[in-house]
């Protein structure tokens, strides 16, 4: 069904909801045809194109969906909602389990016509008939496509999970297989990593004092999943996790939101940025496009810092070899190296931790950022659009207290922090990640 199916369908069966109406599915539909584009289809694949970051795009597609993820929590049966929640951890599982065994890259390489179980069972070597009920059931949630009995394709949903290298390539060298696949790698956490620490969550949290986080607990560790992630044996991890953290930006965010976290131009050339916790360096990227003439130091742990080095040498070599961007090895809990930096820049850093470590972190910092804030929906939705708006940052939320016992924070929460830390909270610029900005009360 298309876009304007779907909106004369829900015009049609309900007057309920302020979302899915049709001045929203119009506003999107005349949006993509301002950028010549084509309005979503769930029978293509997805095609990156400009209007995804158009604001009225945004916003028309979070009230439909915010209004349709209500409209269904109102007129399910109560019993089948909840049933359905708990059955969402097989969302998980199965999207973990086909990003695993590779079925995202051999239905591309078979094409639109897509292929039959017992060919894909003849490339992974897992039962057809297993295959079969794993995708029927991401089928059944719009995730694939069964184009006929048994046979199945892409849609718009599933070719996200197709990683950046061919099959061959990937089984040649496994352990690199998440490599630039951003959103695969973190879908695979979700069904590996995350899932596992989550088994013990419930303990955790009737009893904090037993564990750092219910990850401790599961993976029987006292150390925090950064530096487990070190140890011989846990390579794999620390590759999906640089993965996934490396590009998440790039394919959810566009590159605003990190450069109007500063005024760049207002700082004295080559004052120095660092980026505490850089990972490879996403921010500083971004950062050094808008604002050529600073100098940036990226700091983190030594695997990171080695994995960040690669990607500098693919994207920006000269920067590295004329000395502007610095890749640093350090530890965050100890002294802060450059002492007399125009700006710390942390992002997605605070989060993954504790009150007590954050406050620790937090001793020579400037910037940092949080929630995402802004406008509220119109009643009767929720305010912060439900599962759409504040969904996501309430599951991070939860994945961060399983992994690390972190946590997203309120405005207030950032204030109080900081004010616990020698940090004044001088500004907050709104957006889909608000930053927080802070100078040494
Ligand atoms: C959630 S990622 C954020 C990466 C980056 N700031 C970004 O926004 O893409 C957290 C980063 O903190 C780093 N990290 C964790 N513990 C650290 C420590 N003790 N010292 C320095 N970096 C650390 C991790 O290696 C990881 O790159």
């Amino acid at each position: 069904m298309d876009l304007e199916g779907v909106s004369s369908y829900c015009r049609r069966n309900t007057s309920f909801l302020h979302g899915c109406k049709y001045r929203d599915t119009a506003v999107l539909q005349s949006a993509y045809s301002k950028n010549n584009t084509e309005a979503p289809s769930l029978d293509t694949t997805f095609q990156p194109s400009l209007s995804e970051f158009d604001p009225s795009v945004i916003a028309a597609r979070h009230l439909i969906v915010a209004a349709a993820t209500q409209l269904i929590a109102t007129v399910q049966s109560p019993v089948e909602f909840l049933q359905s929640h708990a059955g969402r951890i097989y969302d998980t599982v199965t999207l973990g389990f086909v990003i695993d065994v590779n079925i995202p890259e051999i239905l591309n390489e078979a094409g639109t016509q897509g292929l039959h179980v017992r060919q894909i069972s003849s490339i992974t070597g897992v039962e057809s008939s297993y295959l079969a009920r794993v995708l029927r059931y991401l089928a059944t949630r719009h995730i694939f496509k069964e184009v006929s009995p048994d046979v199945f394709a892409h849609n718009r949903p599933s070719s996200m999970l197709i990683k950046a290298k061919s099959l061959k390539a990937i089984e040649e060298d496994p352990i690199s297989r998440f490599d630039n696949a951003a959103i695969p790698a973190f879908l695979h956490i979700a069904s590996d990593e995350l899932l596992n620490s989550s088994v013990p969550f419930t303990s955790f949290v009737k009893n904090p004092g037993q564990a750092s986080a219910p990850f401790n607990i599961a993976y029987k560790t006292s150390k925090k999943m950064w530096e487990w992630m070190e140890e011989p044996g846990n390579e794999l991890s620390a590759r999906k996790i640089t993965a996934a953290m490396k590009d998440t930006g790039d394919a959810m965010y566009p590159p605003e939101i990190f450069t109007s976290g500063i005024d760049g131009d207002a700082l004295k050339t080559n004052g120095v940025v660092v980026d505490v916790g850089g990972g490879s360096g996403l921010v500083t990227l971004a950062l050094k496009k808008v604002y050529p003439n600073l100098r940036y130091v990226i700091q983190d742990l030594a695997p990171t810092i080695a994995a960040a080095g690669k990607v500098w040498d693919e994207k920006d070599p000269e920067a590295v070899k004329i000395g502007q961007v610095q890749l640093q090895v350090h530890n965050f809990f100890t002294p802060q190296p450059i002492k007399d930096a125009a700006v710390y820049f942390l992002r997605l850093i605070i989060h993954d931790w504790p009150d007590e470590d954050a406050r620790k972190i937090l001793t020579s910092k400037h910037v940092t950022e949080g929630l995402g804030s802004g406008p509220s929906a119109p009643y009767p939705l929720l305010p912060n659009f439900g599962a759409v708006g504040a969904g996501f940052f309430t599951t991070l939320d939860m994945a961060l207290l399983t992994m690390y016992n972190g946590k997203e924070r309120t405005l207030e929460e950032y204030t109080q922090l900081g004010r616990e830390s020698g940090w004044k909270l001088e500004e907050v610029k709104p957006g889909k990640l608000t930053a927080f900005v802070f100078t040494p009360v």
